[in-house]
């Protein structure tokens, strides 16, 4: 499958010759008797280096549907104050893969977020746990960015856009508003999704690090143009300020046969990230992974960031290598996608999640802490097929009821750091 590289770009795309109409965006008539239609993912009037739009060449307007009426879900909401923020460390358990056939949206389970979409700020949470294909159904969100984080099966997200083939360790993100349907080529599936409702995720500036490195943007990958002429009794699923809604719909909604523009679909392979740390001592912050970030109107401070913790060589001499005990303004979702996370010995599964928010003292567990205190420093240490991921929010994160209800919460997750004896002996500087 090709793609269209480079992040934030203009891209242009078709997938019959001639289809994009040349010099204009709304021509009078549209060659091969398509509608011209626009997205925007930003105000009209953002300035230039931050505005997003495209124009889509369709076989039908987006308008042409029935009425949304309410869609029960249960599971896939925004409800972050149903139940008291805590200031506990909570780690869960991996979601087991449903009995039931489930698709990808009725597999989303909302676990935690902050902010709303009414507000147009903070994020939400969701792990998903599908056994089946969309099935004559499309979905959106009107209320922010998804960015999907696979960890175990492929998904085939097919856009208005094009396809997206995405394979664990690699991520796409969604636009607000873009149509899609999910389709699972190993017949199970399971990850995280992060909703973004703040300003668009984008690269971080990289100060002295210079002109490359971390993300690099090339690697971002658009998908090609490819559309589906598709006519029968299919549903529309939109998700609006926190609710589901469901519309019929007579034909795929993904008949775009040509676009231009750079509010698009994307995807990134975690692989390619070029990661930075010490080469002299201490362990650094964690921004050093940062991927992507969404600005919040406070310089520097995101609405959230997405953080990843590939593998990497440690070499920092006469230091405690592993992250270091530590409490943080901000508050932090994490995800495993494969291996083991270095200041994790135990309990942290693939498909697992944990959460510290905002002060919540966390850092190694007891036999992470005793194992990288005795190691040798004078050598490096290789850390290896591992894939860890963070949500890190400004505000604090709150966790759902039905999150707090789940069985896979570990109840004894506290008991981790409780090892940890006390060391200290006033005699022995
Ligand atoms: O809590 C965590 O494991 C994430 C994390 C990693 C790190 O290297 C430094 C700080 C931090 O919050
Ligand atoms: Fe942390």
């Amino acid at each position: 499958m090709n793609y269209l590289s480079g992040f934030g770009n203009e891209h242009a795309s078709e997938a019959l010759p001639g289809a994009l109409p040349a010099g204009r965006n709304s021509p009078q008539r549209v060659p091969y008797g398509l509608y011209a239609e626009q997205i925007s993912g930003t105000a009209f009037t953002a300035p230039r280096h931050a505005n997003r739009r495209s124009w889509l060449y369709r076989l039908r307007p987006s308008a042409m549907h029935q009425p949304f009426a309410p869609y029960a879900s249960t599971r896939f909401h925004d409800r972050f104050d149903e139940a008291p923020a805590t200031p506990n460390q909570l780690r869960w358990d991996p979601l087991p893969l449903p009995a039931a056939a489930t698709d990808f949206v009725d597999g989303l389970v909302s676990y935690a977020g902050n902010g709303s979409a009414a507000a147009m700020t903070g994020l939400g949470i969701h792990l998903y746990a599908a056994n089946r294909s969309m099935q004559g159904r499309y979905f959106y969100s009107a209320d922010g960015e998804l960015l999907i984080v696979p960890q175990q099966g492929r998904l085939h997200i097919a856009t208005e856009f094009g396809v997206l083939q995405l394979e664990p360790q690699e991520i796409a993100l969604i636009p607000r508003g873009v149509r899609f349907r999910v389709d699972l080529p190993d017949g199970e599936a399971r990850g995280y999704v992060c909703e973004n409702f703040g300003a668009h995720l984008r690269l971080p500036d990289l100060g002295p690090i210079g002109s490359n490195g971390l993300a690099n943007p090339r690697d971002f990958l658009a998908p090609e143009a490819a559309y589906e002429d598709r006519d029968g009794e299919f549903e529309l699923i939109a998700k609006f300020q926190g609710g589901l809604w469901r519309a019929a719909i007579g034909h795929s909604p993904l008949d775009v046969v040509a676009w231009h523009g750079n509010h698009v679909p994307y995807k990134y392979d975690l692989r390619r990230f070029n990661t930075i740390g010490s080469i002299s001592y201490d362990h650094p912050d964690p921004s050093i992974f940062l991927v992507l970030t969404s600005p919040s109107d406070t310089p520097g401070v995101g609405n959230m960031d997405f953080v990843i913790f590939p593998p990497r060589w440690l070499v920092a001499e006469d230091t405690f290598r592993p992250p270091w005990f530590h409490r943080n303004i901000a508050s932090e979702f994490m995800g495993l996608i494969h291996g083991v996370y270095d200041a994790k010995a135990g309990g942290f599964a693939p498909g697992g999640a944990s959460l510290h928010n905002c002060m919540s003292g966390h850092g190694p567990d007891a036999a992470s802490f005793d194992k990288a205190s005795n190691a040798d420093v004078s050598k490096p240490d290789h850390i290896v097929a591992t894939m860890a991921f963070m949500f890190e929010a400004r505000a604090v994160i709150c966790p759902t009821a039905q999150a707090l209800a789940l069985p896979q919460l570990q109840q004894d997750y506290h008991e981790c750091w409780q090892g940890l004896r006390k060391l200290f002996d006033p005699a022995k500087p």
